[in-house]
């Protein structure tokens, strides 16, 4: 079975899918099986599991066992356990010793990697305080023809190596400044021996002068080499992380929204910061291993020259070091990437908190969230010691076999020099050389760590970047024809999730105002985003103006409709780069119409920089009705064909509701208008309003038609908007 690792911290119910399928010689990328679980921010459910498994011809059976149970169908492994209520690993065997009866358990944690743990352990895990946990047990279904796992493009360190390609001219000085370090260097040997050989041994102090004028004249050189070096290293590293970045932003913003939904941002964020890693790689470590192999070599030949047994000698015990550095690597690798998931949990619990800060204190959660956090930051704590403890190990052995090294050739090189088999200078040059040849394999070790780091790097950002992203679609009149649903059925999980909208069949006219009512949770809020093309509909068509609109241009759609959703985003900038989103240069004119029209403008006008004042992040400084006035003068502004508002005057006083209300009348003339409100006076003059319930259709017309008809509307309008009596 080959070990699979999550890349993010709700991946583990695929990765654990991907091991097992991989036990049967089938290969799915995390992202195909991903795809296939319905995955959401919570991570893979048993039955998203079961659906995923079954999808790529796995027979699945889910059981409740105690562990002695679970070890009877050892023929049955390797099997998939729900883990500590919230995580899935891999069962691969069950171990009992002879004499003690002790049981050891063999389980691969996405999260940790292949693991043993006691009886005691794993049933904590398992268990979870109860009699007994859920084992999936997956068996192969011969018959079945093999799905294949969706094209998985890998981005090679070849295809990052582009990045480097506007640099050349740079690049090329770095490495003759390299090239010129690696010369001074060889120099430097040679010069010690005809020191000490000449000048010394012939007492000639004009040679020495000369010689030790010469090597200052080196040092010098080599500092200035470096000094260059490290600039032109931070000019082209902070170039190539900030190209690496944006292309990452880049391709983030062209995924399809649904991506976002099983995402944590903290991934996100723990991503952007670990691409440092490449830039390291790629602009450090990259150029200096070229010339450390040069260098190595060529010190090489020389020391042969000067005796064979030393360089065989130095030879077996470098291997000796190098075997022992990458003995360390695999545990390292699995340590870095417990760390970035940690690290991404802990980003979002910080964010959490700083986000939700008024929530905590109001609902008495400060010290629950900060205990929380403690607990991330012991775990952090742990696994830096564990790495710290793996790099001490790593490199102090390395550091170690290396002094051993040296010493045993500073022996071999007296031996042979009171023996009379090389001379005194030539003992102090290989000396020399031994040191400099250390540095390469120092350089060696570095380079292999940080392609190590850059790997796991290169693999999440893959992760990404192999994401489908939207497909361009066509670019067509919108405005006319209007929508209409064709038996359309949503859910947000898999089959065995609730539908949040079944079997809708209506018509959204052009040019006219449809409301959408009904109670909370009965489908509005989805009803709008699968016409806004957020999500596809699980069944049947959704088009607009004859056109099916999964195959419009998503961005001409979008540049076509005025939204305001119920958590719409204020940003941080000025009031009137909040309004006129849409535009470099904004229009004036048409800034003021839009904020008269939000009825924001007098209070705009209030504050000292007028329509340059800055507000905060989620529009910190706006009182909740200010912040929806906002939002609406953006969707007028952009003036657009469509219009689409999720309780957008939902904040507002009646007073100023109606003020808006009746400016929007205005604005609304031929344009498509679909409202969701909760309000009576919001509804009311709409053309057509649609009642739904628990995801269905169960009225439609106009108000005074479904008024009359005394009931889904007519109780919803008694008991919840607002008719009264
Ligand atoms: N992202 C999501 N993932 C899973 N289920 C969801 C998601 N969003 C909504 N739902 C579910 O879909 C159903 C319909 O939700 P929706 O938000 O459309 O209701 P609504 O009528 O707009 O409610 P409200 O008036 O409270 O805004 C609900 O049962 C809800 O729990």
């Amino acid at each position: 079975m080959r070990f699979v690792r999550q890349l993010d911290q709700t991946d583990c119910g695929p990765a654990c899918l991907s091991m097992v399928a991989s036990h049967y010689k089938r290969n799915y990328t995390l992202g195909f099986l991903r795809d296939q679980s319905y995955i959401t921010r919570d991570g893979v459910s048993v039955s998203g599991l079961r659906e995923a498994a079954g999808k790529i011809g796995f027979n699945v059976i889910t059981c409740q066992l105690d562990p002695a149970s679970l070890k009877q169908r050892e023929g049955l492994f390797p099997c998939i356990l729900h883990w500590q209520q919230n995580h899935f690993v891999v069962l691969t065997g069950i171990k009992e010793s002879r004499g003690s009866k002790k049981i050891r358990y063999r389980v691969a944690d996405p999260a940790l990697g292949p693991i043993t743990i006691n009886d005691e352990a794993f049933r904590r895990s398992w268990l979870s305080g109860s009699e007994e946990g859920i084992a999936i047990f997956l068996h192969l279904q011969d018959d079945l023809p093999v799905v294949k796992s969706s094209d998985h493009k890998e981005i090679t360190f070849k295809s990052v190596l582009h990045y480097l390609l506007p640099f050349k001219r740079q690049l090329g000085v770095m490495m003759l400044m390299l090239a010129l370090g690696s010369i001074i260097n060889f120099a430097f040997p040679f010069l010690m021996q005809q020191m000490i050989d000449k000048g010394v041994a012939q007492k000639n102090l004009d040679l020495i002068t000369m010689l030790l004028l010469a090597q200052v004249s080196l040092y010098t050189g080599s500092m200035v080499i470096e000094i260059i070096r490290n600039w032109l290293i931070l000019h082209i590293g902070s170039k190539i992380s900030i190209s690496i970045i944006s292309n990452f932003l880049k391709k983030l913003l062209q995924l399809p929204l649904k991506f976002f939904d099983s995402k944590m941002m903290g991934d996100f964020n723990q991503r952007i910061k670990d691409n440092e890693k490449i830039e390291v790689f790629l602009t450090s470590q990259s150029p200096v291993i070229f010339f450390s192999v040069i260098t190595f070599s060529v010190f090489f030949i020389v020391l042969w020259y000067y005796n064979f047994t030393i360089l065989s000698v130095y030879l077996l015990l470098t291997v000796v070091a190098v075997s022992w550095t990458m003995l360390w690597m695999s545990k390292r690798k699995l340590l870095s990437h417990q760390r970035f998931q940690n690290r991404s949990h802990n980003q979002e619990l910080v964010s959490e908190i700083l986000n939700g800060v008024a929530e905590i204190k109001l609902n008495n959660l400060e010290d629950y969230k900060r205990s929380q956090w403690e607990k991330i930051q012991l775990l952090l704590y742990n696994i830096n010691k564990r790495l710290l403890k793996f790099d001490q190990f790593q490199l102090s052995g390395f550091e170690f076999i290396n002094q051993i090294k040296n010493i045993l050739i500073t022996f071999l090189a007296a031996y042979y020099t009171i023996k009379g088999e090389i001379t005194l200078g030539q003992l102090l040059s290989i000396s020399y050389i031994v040191g400099q040849m250390n540095s390469p394999i120092n350089q060696l070790v570095l380079f292999l760590r940080s392609l190590q780091d850059a790997r796991l790097s290169l693999e999440r950002l893959n992760e990404v970047e192999n994401q489908p992203v939207e497909p361009e679609g066509i670019v067509t009149n919108l405005r006319e024809g209007g929508f209409s649903l064709n038996n359309v059925t949503f859910r947000y999980g898999g089959p065995t999730s609730a539908n949040a909208l079944k079997d809708v069949s209506i018509r959204i006219p052009a040019g006219k105002v449809t409301a959408i009512v009904g109670a909370s949770g009965s489908g509005k809020t989805t009803l709008m985003k699968l016409l806004l093309r957020f999500y596809e509909p699980t069944n049947g068509q959704i088009s607009l103006n004859n056109t099916g609109i999964d195959k419009i241009s998503q961005k001409h759609l979008w540049a076509n409709c005025g939204v305001v959703m119920q958590d719409g985003m204020i940003f941080s900038d000025s009031i009137e780069r909040n309004i006129a989103t849409s535009d470099e240069d904004i229009c004036v004119k048409r800034l003021q119409q839009a904020s008269d029209i939000a009825n924001i403008s007098s209070y705009i006008n209030t504050l000292p920089l007028k329509y340059r004042t800055k507000i905060g992040v989620a529009g910190n400084g706006l009182s909740g009705g200010q912040k929806q006035r906002i939002l609406i003068a953006r969707a007028v502004y952009k003036d657009p064909d469509f219009i689409f508002f999720d309780e957008a005057t939902s904040a507002l006083d009646a007073e100023n509701e109606k003020i808006i209300h009746n400016n929007l009348q205005r604005f609304f003339k031929d344009k498509t208008v679909v409202i969701i409100a909760h309000r009576l006076s919001t509804v009311k003059h709409a053309d057509q309003i649609i009642v739904l319930k628990h995801g269905r259709v169960v009225e439609q017309g106009n108000h005074q038609e479904l008024a009359g008809m005394k009931n889904e509307y007519y109780n919803l309008v008694k008991n919840q908007l607002e008719l009264g009596n």
